[in-house]
């Protein structure tokens, strides 16, 4: 006995057919072994056959009630088996109902899936096409941008050029950088654009540095911009053929991205074939720049129009910025709307996708539970079917029974008792029958009530098919609704792309016609540049020529002015000496003091500090002059000659020389020092043994004199000393210095000092013995050396007589040297001292007296001599017909300026005193003889006439001076 498996039920076709044992043949087989066959009992077990045999030999002859009974039973089971039968045709119907929903339901799984995936794709397919349409805006905006920028700065160059502005580094905030800050926010591509456009931006402005440093002269254009402006040009198709070309690379990498989607291909290649269309108008629109470009250079407009156009082209091109503003603004906000429909086109389709897998989910569930549930029933159907086939083995015993029969046919009570028992039995099968009968109904209404369940089901999944068109549908209307806002946005895009493309050709047109009025001017500009270029070619050349035509004039100018300069100098210096001579000639003539200035040098004493400073300048070119500042004032004096500091003693002594030599002539001479203390006074008229000064220089200037005269005239040379100190005169020479010394008037005119001792000298060794004898009497006489030098005033008187040999005429010359000071009284610290006060005043009035007889002539009728007793000594050597020489010592310092001014003030005003011209004091032989007579008469009564002393011992002899 085999059993079969619900697996090989479920496996059974639409159309059922029953299993059939191969090995037996059985042509057309009975209903019992159909339904056996059906219920899978083997059809060579007795059971049945024996049923039907037996159903067949009821017929034939036995007893009616058994017959009856089996024939109820075999029927009953027939009906059973039948029940079965459509039971399980029922649930093969039902499992395949649950199959083929199974399958509809994987196949509606797959529609979805697919859907999915090609909603998937057709919002991959959107994006990217946006993205395609948004980055060939954006380079589009790009290319505008660039092409803007380049020609706002190329207008702004202009316009720097026109108003003769250099051109700013820097430049305003443009449109075209807004624009750049909108590209900024683009994606990868944009970036890699902008990168790109930077690139350009650095070569642009390498170029536009290039074409500045062309471009020196601000205000004009030449050949060089304009190429440049070509290049330019040239620079932007080139950008623009490769943008196109990534642009075209972008749209093949899309479309081989995108291959298949047959919608998306359509559009981009509807965008490429407008952005080919953009590109060959641009194309088209350059050549016939060019062609323009070329036509141009034959016209020609003036500057103020060229100004007045590129003013116009400004204005164009703001109007043109701000279209693009616009523009893009414009192409902004419908860039937003449509990612925003985009995004809630995926949200719903997504929502959408949600609700189907839930929807689907749920479905499934449902379905896995039936499954179950059926599952279930058959197996308790299987094991009904068990319970039945146990039956069924227990009715294949039933032979058993017919034995008993045809035993109870011998033997009756025995078959009887069979009878009953199979009766029982019969009850009993009658019963689980009748239980069986109940199970296949319960089974019935529950295979009932699972049709009504797999009817909800299949209506369930009918709504759910339903549902699922009507979502397809809703999809597919949402597709073409999107399909057709995809449209709307393509056309927005491809009319905005128009506009653009309109712009662009505008702009290309604004600026051709820019260029086409600028171009005369520039080709003008180039000209003039070109000539200016070539002189400036030529410029170094003339300029070197020029130079050195130049450096020749000027070498020649030079050394003809040098010469110049030479002979003036020497004509100059000759005037000079000439100048000096007449003024000598005219002072003596005019018989005017000689005033000579001396600036001793910056010593030790003048101490340090801004008092020290020097305030003395000299007149390099003339000798003459000397300036001093005092109290932050400058003035300048004008002296018969200024020694500088640096002059030495033997300098001074060579100018007083021909003075000296003048007493040798005869003449009366008088040299004194003039000076504050301190100014260096005693150091030119007595210096230092080493370097002596002007006192013995002089006497020794008359011993050469002398002994050159020698062969013709012989000399006699006296030397006296006297000294005026607090108005008391004394002799230097004499034994008694104290004695006080008279000064009296000559009868025969003239004054003369009663008691002066005069020693004869003969050589300069005799000077220096006087003069050591007049400082040892001056030492002797006061106390305190260095106060006394200071307030009194040594002179040194020299007498000079010369007698021809031949005439035996005599000249008489006087030489009086002497120092003076000028220190004012309160300058010299004595105030407190009365008899210091004295003294300082004597010197004082001594020396106004001195400055009064400096007087014109004129005046000189009530010059006071007799208010000193030195200006009453010198009274005819100042006022009379003698050669007097002032040598005024000046102190340098800034702490004596005023002293110094004073100084100045007093030796300018001497200057012009005039004293008349000076006479030589000649005797002839006969005055002479008569002088000599008289005086040798007088020798004994009038008075004491000493004798020169022998030659190396001077000794002081007292005797009247030769009064003249
Ligand atoms: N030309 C000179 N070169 C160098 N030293 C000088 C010169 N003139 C003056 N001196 C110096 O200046 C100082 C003052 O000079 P000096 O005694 O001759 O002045 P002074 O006018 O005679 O003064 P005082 O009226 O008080 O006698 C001295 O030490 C002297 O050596």
């Amino acid at each position: 006995m085999s059993r079969r498996s619900p697996r090989n039920v479920f496996n059974t076709p639409k159309t059922y057919q029953p299993s059939r044992s191969s090995s037996r043949p059985s042509p057309t087989p009975s209903r019992t072994e159909v339904l056996l066959e059906e219920l899978g009992i083997e059809t060579d077990d007795l059971g049945i056959q024996q049923l039907e045999s037996s159903s067949g030999s009821e017929g034939e002859g036995s007893e009616d009630g058994d017959h009856l009974q089996a024939e109820g039973l075999s029927s009953d089971a027939k009906v059973l088996h039948r029940e079965l039968s459509q039971v399980k045709i029922e649930r093969d119907e039902l499992l395949l109902r649950v199959k083929t929903l199974r399958e509809k339901s994987d196949h509606y799984q797959q529609l979805a899936n697919k859907e999915k995936t090609s909603k998937s794709q057709q919002i991959k397919i959107l994006r990217k096409t946006h993205e395609n349409q948004l980055s060939a805006k954006s380079q589009l905006m790009q290319n505008l941008h660039d092409i803007i920028e380049e020609q706002e700065g190329k207008i702004f160059e202009l316009e720097a050029q026109l108003q003769g502005t250099p051109i700013p580094e820097t430049r305003p905030s443009t449109l075209s950088e807004r624009v750049r800050s909108l590209s900024d926010s683009l994606d990868k591509l944009q970036a890699q654009m902008a990168l790109m456009k930077e690139k350009q931006m650095v070569e642009g402005t390498s170029s536009k540095q290039e074409q500045n440093k062309e471009n020196t002269t601000p205000g004009t254009i030449n050949n060089s911009q304009m190429a440049s402006y070509l290049t330019e040009i040239n620079h932007l198709k080139k950008k623009l053929e490769d943008s196109n070309k990534t642009n075209q690379k972008l749209q093949e990498e899309q479309l081989h991205k995108i291959k298949g989607l047959t919608d998306n291909e359509k559009e981009v290649e509807y965008l490429k074939e407008e952005m080919e269309k953009m590109r060959k108008e641009k194309e088209e629109t350059e050549e016939k720049y060019q062609e323009k470009l070329k036509n141009i250079t034959e016209e020609g407009k003036s500057k103020k129009k060229q100004e007045a156009e590129s003013f116009a082209l400004k204005e164009r091109m703001k109007k043109m910025k701000k279209q693009l503003e616009e523009a893009s603004k414009q192409h902004q906000t419908e860039l937003k709307t449509l990612e925003e429909e985009k995004r809630e086109l995926e949200e719903r389709l997504k929502d959408e996708m949600k609700t189907a897998g839930e929807e689907k989910q749920r479905l499934e569930k449902e379905f896995v539970k039936e499954k179950l549930k059926m599952e279930e029933r058959l197996k308790e159907q299987d094991s009904l079917l068990t319970k039945v086939e146990s039956e069924f083995e227990k009715l294949k015993a039933s032979p058993k029974v017919v034995e008993v029969e045809v035993e109870v046919e011998v033997e009756s009570e025995d078959l009887k008792a069979a009878l009953t028992r199979s009766t029982g039995q019969c009850e009993e099968l009658k019963a689980q029958i009748l239980k069986l009968k109940q199970l296949c109904e319960a089974g019935v209404t529950d295979l009932q009530a699972k049709e009504v369940e797999n009817m909800e089901l299949s209506k369930q999944i009918s709504d759910q098919e339903n549902e699922l068109e009507s979502l397809k549908a809703e999809v597919e209307q949402e597709i073409i609704a999107m399909k057709k806002d995809k449209e709307n946005a393509l056309n927005n895009l491809k009319k905005d792309m128009r506009r653009q493309s309109d712009i662009i050709s505008h702009k290309y047109e604004a600026l051709r016609t820019c260029f086409t009025r600028l171009r005369p001017g520039l080709l003008m500009i180039g000209e003039e540049y070109k000539q200016l270029r070539a002189l400036c070619k030529q410029f170094p050349a003339m300029l070197n020529k020029a130079i050195e035509e130049t450096k020749k004039e000027i070498q020649q100018a030079l050394e003809s002015l040098e010469d110049r300069n030479l002979e003036l100098e020497q004509r100059y210096h000759k005037e000079l000496a000439r100048r000096k001579k007449y003024h000598n000639e005219l002072v003596d003539l005019k018989g005017n003091i000689r005033v000579f200035c001396r600036v001793r040098p910056i010593i030790k004493e003048d101490g340090s500090g801004i008092m020290a400073k020097n305030v003395v300048n000299f007149d390099l070119d003339d000798d003459g002059l000397i300036s001093l500042v005092n109290k932050t004032r400058r003035t300048t004096y004008e002296m018969d000659k200024v020694f500088t500091a640096e002059a030495t003693q033997q300098e001074v002594f060579a100018e007083v020389e021909p003075l000296v030599v003048s007493s040798v002539d005869g003449y009366n001479v008088c040299i004194f020092a003039y000076g504050q203390t301190g100014s260096g006074k005693t150091f030119s008229m007595e210096g230092p043994p080493s370097n002596p000064g002007i006192n013995q220089r002089a006497l020794q200037l008359l011993f050469t004199e002398v002994e050159q005269r020698s062969s013709e005239w012989e000399y006699s040379i006296k030397v006296g000393v006297m000294e005026i100190y607090n108005e008391n005169l004394r002799d230097l020479l004499g034994d008694n210095p104290i004695a006080k010394l008279d000064v009296k008037l000559n009868p025969e005119g003239g004054l003369h000092v009663p008691g002066l001792t005069e020693i004869e000298v003969e050589s300069a060794s005799d000077i220096n013995e006087v003069f050591q004898i007049g400082r040892k009497n001056r030492s002797t006489a006061s106390t305190d050396m260095n106060e006394r030098s200071s307030r009194s005033h040594a002179l040194l008187c020299v007498t000079v007589t010369g007698t021809n040999l031949r005439t035996r005429t005599k000249t008489i010359g006087l030489l009086i040297c002497r120092p003076a000071g000028s220190e004012r009284v309160g300058k010299s610290g004595s105030n407190t001292d009365a008899d210091r006060m004295k003294e300082a005043q004597n010197i004082n009035k001594s020396l106004s007296a001195l400055v009064m007889s400096s007087r014109p002539k004129r005046e000189a009728s009530h010059i006071p001599y007799r208010n000193s007793k030195l200006t009453y000594l010198l009274q005819e050597s100042l006022g009379g017909d003698s050669k007097t020489l002032m040598l005024v010592q000046v102190s340098p310092v800034a702490k004596n300026s005023g002293e110094s001014q004073c100084t100045l003030s007093f030796a300018q005003r001497v200057r012009s005193v005039e004293l008349g011209s000076a006479k030589k004091k000649v005797e002839t032989a006969e005055i002479a003889a008569l002088r000599e007579r008289l005086s040798q008469y007088e020798n004994g009564a009038v008075g004491q006439y000493s004798s020169p002393k022998p030659k190396g011992t001077p000794s002081s002899r007292k005797g009247t001076p030769k009064a003249r």
